[in-house]
């Protein structure tokens, strides 16, 4: 292929214009090509097929064309078709061709159209008889003198002046060949014209407007300049500066801070999602807490009988010298059964609990009425200033609240050796902490609640004694790993009905807990949260009854006790992970709009306060009229939920609680917590969109007939359920590619639907409902194993019990089913496996 490039060009210029050749693609040469001639030999030698843009005149706009030819030769070449007599070839005076004119012949006088449009010193030099060449000269019998082929151009010109220099030393019939249908300069365009988008029309036109618009800046500027040094004599540009740069961080840090969508995706956000605010503000001040009880219960001297204390003498000797103890910071330690993680642990390996620390064990069951038994055990080894410098030996203040501690356990504390003092501090006195000092001697036993280590931090100071003996301290704990995802319910009478524990209708003993009772907002009980993993708040409903709201300023009234009591809770219990349900719409209309509001106004008391509290959507217990379900609703009862609204809420916080966990320990929202004080985060915006927002409660509309098709088709096709099981799944697995993961995540039900592939392990009770009713197409109430186990095959689950309730009379009842069902799917995705199968990350 050959290219050529044409400039500018008045016929004046055609001689210094360059042709550039490619061939294979491949630039070969760069020719500078005096005229058409060469470059037509050029191409007559060569194999390449070509497409020439001549010269153009000053009216024609430069172009590049890449395309072979509009009329063609056999080599794909775009022809030139010269007329010409040769001055040296006397057959030539006799033209052979109705084109070839000997320089002699004069043609017809036309006037050349566009004799105009050439630049103006070539419209003087131009002719006006098109007889003569535009040259205006004679050519004294040197040249060929060629006719233009256009019918309404005709024009004749030198073959030199047409840039055909070469054409002189051709013979007859070579330029014959050549002039066929020869345009001159003025004539010669490419049949095909730039087209509109073309880059470089782009480019010319941003390159003019930039141009433009950095011109008039640069004017404006200057005469701003000028302006400004006449008018003002002296600005202290150094201060601007200054500002502007601190503007420009405050700037950046918002930026970086704000967890706000750009405005356009707010606003297509549906409704129902949450909203943070963009910068969060410091939850309220830390307030001076009075503690309910000691930092210690109990202490107690001569402890162990000799006995016992001579086995236990003999373990820790043995432990010694057989280098069993692990070194930590001031002191090393050995563990025994149950392992107990705590901050800084640095002995993940446990033995199981000796036989000599197993029967003091019992003895402190007994002694001291321990409803847990301890089946943890930490021993710790300060040794003696022979091995460790006496200032190199103690236990740095600490408190023993991890997570896996058993809330309302105590913890024990033998001591053997050396007197040692133990120091006690409260962690929320306000000033300067008193100090409570406990020594602690030979064979002596000190109790702390579980609750006194939100209260007080403890430690073993070094001392300053030059010389000091070793002390072993041997500790006893309650622990239970399940307890990192323990749960409290602090709720009203709706949340009266939830059992925790394993067995139908219980919560499961993957979420131990318990539920205690708070009518009303105010009786909440910040102390009740200590120890629970997680905290769930669902109260309010009495508060907002008709009888005692007379006005917006009541709702806020009760809105101002929930922050106070949050306040609190965040201060006592900065690790435990809070969650407040909306408070669940009744079947009352008029008091539905008092839950609106309260809930409106909770949520933005929330996202100003503390943006790290769940208020997830309880949007899904509502019916198409957002008032609570009839379904899940009691008989002749306008606000509490039924059994079955139970296990909904139930299983509606079971998947919060797994979802908080996921999102936490993939360090979306990393909660640093440092001595007690939890340092507020921002959430991400993709978890954001998916996070619901309380739904909007409004009193009911009047039914139209639109609106009830839009609900008969939404009920049909199940799409709440669809969503709310989207949103789980997404939320629970949140992928990177959300939009992805969705189109994965509709694509497994597809399958499923077509029955080839397994259903996502996390379903809904209404899917749990559906698979039941599928086999108990009597309506008795109850399935066989046989079906139960083919139940949860359906769902996808791989292991669950095989004792359900019910299973000795082969009666599966629905409950038993739906419970086990879901604490097969939870476990299922605990172990993460069939989970993860189920929901394939999609890259
Ligand atoms: O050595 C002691 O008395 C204190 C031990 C202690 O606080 C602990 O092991 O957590
Ligand atoms: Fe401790």
């Amino acid at each position: 292929m050959i290219y050529i490039l044409p400039g500018l060009a008045s016929p004046s210029t055609y001689n210094t214009t360059q042709l550039t050749f490619t061939s294979c693609n491949h630039v070969t040469t760069i020719c500078p090509v005096k005229c058409y001639l060469k470059w037509w030999l050029l191409v007559q030698c060569g194999s390449a097929s070509a497409c020439l843009v001549p010269p153009l005149p000053l009216h024609h706009q430069p172009m590049v064309n890449k395309s072979s030819t509009s009329s063609t030769s056999r080599s794909g070449l775009r022809s030139l078709n010269l007329q010409a007599n040769s001055p040296t070839n006397p057959q030539a005076k006799t033209p052979s061709s109705p084109g070839i004119l000997s320089p002699k012949v004069s043609t017809s006088l036309l006037n050349s159209p566009l004799n105009d449009s050439i630049g103006s010193n070539s419209s003087k030099k131009a002719p006006k008889k098109k007889s003569h060449c535009p040259c205006g000269r004679s050519s004294s019998g040197k040249d060929w003198l060629v006719l233009c082929c256009r019918q309404d151009c005709k024009q004749q010109w030198h073959t030199s002046c047409a840039n055909l220099k070469g054409a002189n030393s051709l013979t007859q019939p070579q330029v014959e060949a050549l002039t066929k249908q020869w345009q001159c300069p003025w004539c010669f365009t490419l049949s095909y014209p730039k087209p509109g988008s073309h880059a470089s029309i782009l480019n010319e036109s941003s390159l003019l407007e930039n141009t433009l618009s950095s011109a008039l800046i640069q004017n404006i500027s200057e005469s701003l300049e000028a302006a400004i040094k006449s008018k003002i004599p002296a600005i202290d540009t150094a201060s601007i500066e200054s500002r502007l740069e601190s503007l420009t961080k405050e700037i950046l840090d918002f930026k970086e801070h704000s967890v706000l969508l750009p405005q356009q995706q707010e606003n297509d956000r549906p409704d129902f999602l949450f909203k943070r605010p963009p910068i969060p503000i410091p939850p309220p001040e830390r307030r001076v807490l009075v503690t309910p009880e000691g930092p210690f219960e109990h202490y107690q001297e001569d402890y162990l009988p000799s006995d016992q204390l001579a086995s236990l003498t003999d373990l820790l000797g043995y432990l010694k010298s057989s280098a069993d103890f692990v070194p930590e910071k001031g002191h090393s330690v050995k563990l025994y059964g149950e392992p107990y993680n705590y901050t800084g642990s640095r002995s993940s390996v446990t033995d199981p609990i000796p036989e000599e620390l197993s029967k003091i064990i019992d003895k402190l069951a007994v002694d001291l009425c321990l409803s847990d038994r301890p089946n943890s055990v930490l021993i710790n080894y300060y040794p003696d200033s022979s091995r460790l410098q006496s200032h190199e030996s103690y236990l740095a203040m600490h408190s023993d609240d991890e997570g896996s501690i058993l809330p309302d356990s105590k913890i024990v504390t033998l001591s053997i050796g050396a007197s040692r003092k133990v120091i006690f501090q409260p962690k929320h006195s306000g000033s300067e902490p008193q100090t409570t000092e406990l020594t602690t001697n030979h064979n002596s036993l000190y109790v702390m609640s579980r609750a006194s280590q939100n209260w007080f931090k403890h430690g073993v100071p070094a001392t300053d004694a030059d010389e000091i003996d070793e002390r072993f301290s041997v500790t006893f704990r309650s622990l239970h790993q399940q307890f990192k995802r323990s749960m409290l319910v602090i709720g009203d009478s709706n949340t009266k009905d939830i059992q925790f524990g394993s067995g139908t209708g219980k919560v499961g003993k993957s979420f131990p807990g318990k539920r205690t009772k708070a009518s009303k907002v105010v009786h909440i009980d910040p102390q009740s949260c200590i120890g629970y993993a997680n905290v769930f708040i669902m109260c309010g409903t009495n508060d907002l009854r008709c009888d005692y709201i007379k006005s917006k300023s009541d709702i806020q009234a009760v809105v101002e006790q929930l922050k106070d009591k949050l306040s609190e809770i965040k201060q006592l219990c900065p690790n435990t992970k809070l969650f407040v349900i909306p408070v669940m719409p009744s079947r009352i209309r008029q008091m539905n709009l008092n839950i609106e509001l309260y809930n409106e106004l909770v949520d933005q008391m929330l996202m100003a306060h503390f943006p790290e509290i769940w208020f997830e959507g309880i949007y899904n217990f509502l019916d198409h009229q957002d008032m609570l379900s009839v379904k899940l609703t009691r008989e002749n009862d306008k606000i509490h939920l039924n059994v079955k609204g139970i296990a909904k809420l139930v299983t509606y916080m079971k998947i919060c609680v797994l979802n908080r966990e996921k999102y936490e320990s993939r360090n979306l929202m990393s909660v640093s917590i440092n001595q007690g004080s939890a340092h507020q985060n921002t959430v991400p915006n993709t978890l954001l969109c998916f996070e619901l927002k309380v739904i909007k409660i409004m009193s009911a509309p009047a039914p139209n007939p639109k609106s009830q098709m839009a609900e008969a088709y939404v009920q049909k096709h199940r799409i709440p359920e669809l969503f709310e099981n989207m949103t789980a799944a997404l939320i629970h697995s949140q992928p990177e590619n959300a939009k992805k993961f969705m189109i994965k995540y509709l694509e497994t039900l597809k399958e499923y639907r077509d029955e080839k592939g397994s259903y996502p392990a996390m379903f809904t009770d209404a899917n749990m409902t559906a698979v039941f009713g599928m086999l108990d197409v009597t309506n008795k109430g109850y399935i066989s194993m046989e079906q139960y186990r083919s139940a949860l095959k359906t769902l996808g689950v791989k292991k669950y019990n095989a004792r359900p309730d019910g299973c000795e009379k082969d009666q599966i009842s629905l409950p038993t089913f739906m419970t086990e069902a879901e604490e097969a799917a939870i476990t299922s995705i605990m172990s993460s496996q069939p989970f993860s199968k189920a929901f394939p990350e999609v890259e």
